[in-house]
């Protein structure tokens, strides 16, 4: 057996990619609803070889007290020493099965569980990489952190250890209480009798407390998972704000119920481990006293009683380890549970099975009659009219929480209207492949996020077979050429820490780079609020003309300069459009536009 498995581990590749292409929509493989049965399915062969192991174990580990018991009715009470040494050799064989299906045993099930894990995170990753941002608004996360980290382990331990010891004690139980009535099954009843109900009733008290316990666990590091990633997170705020010393307070808080929440679960265990070897030790001193009246009557024979007390050691402890391995088993379940849940988030904007692939478009942008809410009964947006002209740049404009980054973000598709319907060259959204449609838009946002790794990285994001030439042609394009060639590693400079130690200008200036290497048909882009000083802010509309250039783009302006250089300016306001126009039309109209040029121009007048 250890030949067949050692076989089948060196046939199996040791890091095997998993095969994965990613779509936007699931897989039948991927549908189906997550259960430990079918998680353990796709590596039946290892789940096979587990179960032989298992039974072998089991069996051959019952031997002992059987040998032991031979030896002292053979070889002890009519003195033979031959019998003495087989009995010892026979033990010793026994034990050596054991051990090398033990062996073999840990080494199946611990490849079926990093199997079933490796299958298993990247499903969910790929779901969570499918699914709407309107998950990412609602979900805190540190919680989804907590199911890529303490569930799948909760999982990955019941499949390594749990499971596998679960079978093998059930099984050790019944092996030994067979053997124990087929010696005497009078002593055998009196002994089962005394220890099973009540050993039985403190396991379900202790497996009942201690799922509870371990729930409240459960949740206290997924609290304390959560509190932290969002302090890492908002590090800069909390230090500018000051809240340092309140955050410090909320934390010990936070960790403090974890505290209790672990000293309790260890509280359970402490009073059930001990009692348990005490209900044992009284059971030996009963079947000492029955069993040694047994002897003297001539009922049982000495080697007997003795193979009785190792039977009986053996036959309490898988019982207090069942009542542990079936803890491991809730949380395994529990955590499978919580994986399903969130697998079975279904992404917000789906693609439909019947969608068609968005052919190289122009770049016409239609909203009809739009209406949207993120929570539907607080309408947004409400019919909606605009029809942006392929080629055009036009701006949003209008108070804060109008509705101008909402109405960006449907046409990207972030988010599906909820009346209305939004076109692009007449194709409607929804009913087009989302990977066509994202493949020729590209999406600025306000806060550029920039991912670890060299300037040239980030810069070729969307376009990874990008050579170094049209990296650099994007960073000549937006201006940042010359500040990339004084770094030391020119475009493999690394970028620390999201970007942190680049200035705010330079990394709009990278994320308009990495706009430009991607060459969309259609730009969307969320100009940055944040306060540039004047050369940035130049630099950055000079890269702007670059970038823009032929595209269709949308602007949500934040500085009217900004607005000024669009072909057409809407204002968005009172969850519509408010006015549409030029700058110049707009002004001489002497309406909201005009209004808000006015008053920005009296702050900030132009040269
Ligand atoms: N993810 C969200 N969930 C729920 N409500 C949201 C969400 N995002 C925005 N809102 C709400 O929708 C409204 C419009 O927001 P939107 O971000 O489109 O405004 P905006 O005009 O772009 O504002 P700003 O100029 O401040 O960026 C606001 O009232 C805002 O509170």
């Amino acid at each position: 057996m250890q030949d067949g498995v050692d076989r089948l581990l060196a046939s199996e590749p040791e890091r095997a990619e998993p095969q994965v292409a990613f779509g936007y929509r699931a897989d039948d493989g991927e549908r189906r609803p997550l259960t430990l049965r079918g998680l353990v399915a796709r590596h039946w062969q290892l789940a096979a070889l587990a179960l032989v192991a298992v039974v072998v174990v089991a069996v051959a580990n019952q031997a002992g007290p059987e040998l032991v018991s031979y030896a002292i009715n053979h070889g002890m009470v009519h003195p033979d020493f031959t019998v003495i040494v087989v009995a010892a050799c026979a033990y010793v064989a026994a034990v050596t099965v054991t051990a090398v299906f033990q062996r073999a045993l840990v080494r199946v099930t611990g490849r079926l569980a990093a199997g079933v894990m490796r299958d298993l995170r990247v499903r969910i990753f790929t779901h969570l990489q499918r699914l709407g941002l309107d998950f990412y608004t609602d979900e805190k996360a540190g919680v989804v952190m907590s199911r890529m980290t303490s569930d799948i382990e909760n999982l990955q331990q019941l499949l390594q250890d749990g499971l596998a010891q679960l079978v093998v004690q059930g099984l050790t139980m019944v092996v030994i209480a067979a053997i124990l009535f087929a010696t005497n099954a009078v002593l055998a009843a009196i002994t089962i009798a005394l220890v099973v109900p009540l050993l039985a009733a403190g396991s379900v008290w202790f497996q009942r407390s201690s799922t509870r316990a371990y729930d409240r666990v459960r949740d206290g590091i997924a609290a304390v998972l959560a509190d932290l990633s969002e302090s890492l997170h908002g590090v800069r705020v909390v230090v500018s704000h000051n809240r340092q010393e309140r955050n410090t307070v909320h934390h010990r808080r936070v960790v403090g119920d974890y505290m209790r929440a672990n000293q309790h679960a260890a509280n359970i265990t402490a009073v059930y481990g001990p009692g348990t070897q005490l209900l044992g030790y009284l059971a030996q001193a009963a079947l000492l006293a029955v069993g040694g009246d047994m002897v003297l009557g001539g009922h049982l024979s000495i080697g007997a009683l003795a193979a009785f007390f190792l039977y009986l050691n053996r036959f309490t402890a898988p019982i207090q380890l069942l009542a542990q391995q079936y803890t491991t088993y809730q949380q395994g379940t529990a955590s499978i549970g919580k994986l399903q849940s969130l697998l079975s988030v279904a992404p917000s904007t789906p693609e439909r099975p019947d969608a068609v692939e968005l052919p190289p478009v122009e770049g016409e942008i239609t909203f009809e009659r739009v209406g949207f809410g993120y929570d539907p009964s607080v309408p947004v947006l409400s019919d909606v009219d605009l029809t942006i002209h392929a080629g055009e740049t036009v701006a949003f404009v209008g108070p804060t929480g109008a509705g101008k980054s909402t109405l960006a973000k449907l046409v990207t598709r972030f988010y599906d209207p909820t009346g209305g319907r939004v076109l692009i060259d007449g194709h409607d959204l929804r009913d087009v492949a989302v990977a066509s449609l994202r493949g020729q838009l590209g999406v600025v946002p306000q806060e550029p996020f920039l991912f670890a790794g060299s300037i040239r990285d980030n810069v070729a994001f969307a376009r990874p077979d990008a050579t170094d030439d049209e990296v650099w042609e994007a960073l000549r394009a937006v201006g940042l050429a010359e500040v990339v060639e004084r770094m030391p590693d020119g475009i493999d400079s690394v970028v620390h820490e999201r970007g942190q130690s680049l200035s705010s200008g330079e990394r709009q200036l990278l994320a308009l780079a990495r706009a430009f290497t991607a060459r969309p048909r259609v730009l969307v882009l969320d100009e940055a609020t944040s306060n540039l000083d004047l050369l940035s802010e130049t630099r950055i509309e000079a890269a702007l003309d670059a970038l823009l250039q032929g595209r269709t783009a949308v602007l949500i302006a934040h500085r009217l300069s900004t607005a000024m250089r669009a072909d057409r300016v809407v204002v968005v306001d009172g969850g519509g459009i408010a006015e549409v126009g030029s700058h110049d039309e707009l002004v001489a109209a002497g309406g909201r536009y005009a209004a808000m040029f006015a008053t920005w121009e009296a702050d900030a007048p132009v040269a």
